[in-house]
């Protein structure tokens, strides 16, 4: 299956110059929506995984699902202010603005093996973010994972050393 089939590309949005990849669509077709989630978990299925981190809030697609499929918890990393208990905090410049999020401290134990699943990998900001939060909450990226990679913006070499598997690339 072709998955760019199912990926509108939305010019000047959010902002001008900005080249929208729109997921709904993929999200929207009982198969390719099942099959993107089969392709993403080929990604992962040999990896020892021991949570897996979504990103708020397109991440919150498949990151469940993957969790559920490896038979590990989920946890959210969501925008500032909406998680109850204590949380680690990392702010973030993205393609088009900056934002901040926040996990849970006590969702990583140190030591755990993360999955770091979120819909599209643009400059790297927030996927960059993510790592150092795990990390510094003592636990080991083992993979990022995305359905999108936008190349042209190198959010790649922000990653460094991270495995980082992408279904589809721009
Ligand atoms: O690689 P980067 O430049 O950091 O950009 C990628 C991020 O941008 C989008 O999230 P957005 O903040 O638009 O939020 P949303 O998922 O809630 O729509 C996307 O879902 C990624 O999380
Ligand atoms: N061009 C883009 N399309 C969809 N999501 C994005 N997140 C950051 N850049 C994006």
């Amino acid at each position: 299956m072709n998955f760019k089939d199912y990926i509108r590309e939305v010019p000047d949005f959010p902002t001008p110059g900005i080249s929208f990849k729109d997921i709904t669509p993929l999200l929207e077709d009982a198969e390719a929506f099942r099959k993107a989630g089969e392709a993403l978990m080929d990604f992962v299925k040999d990896l020892r995984v021991d949570k897996v981190v979504g990103i708020e809030s397109r991440g919150f697609f498949y990151a469940p699902i993957l969790a559920e499929k490896l038979g590990v918890g989920f946890v959210p990393a969501r925008k500032p202010g909406k998680l109850p208990r204590k949380t680690q905090r990392q702010t973030y410049d993205l393609e088009y603005g900056s934002d901040a999020l926040e996990i849970h401290a006590e969702s990583i134990t140190p030591g755990d093996r993360v999955l770091i699943h979120d819909d599209v990998l643009a400059t790297g900001g927030t996927a960059r973010a993510i790592c150092d939060l795990v990390t510094s909450l003592g636990g080991e990226v083992v993979q990022c994972n995305f359905l999108i990679e936008l190349e042209f913006l190198g959010g790649r070499q922000k990653l460094g050393d991270v495995p980082l598997r992408a279904l589809v690339s721009y």
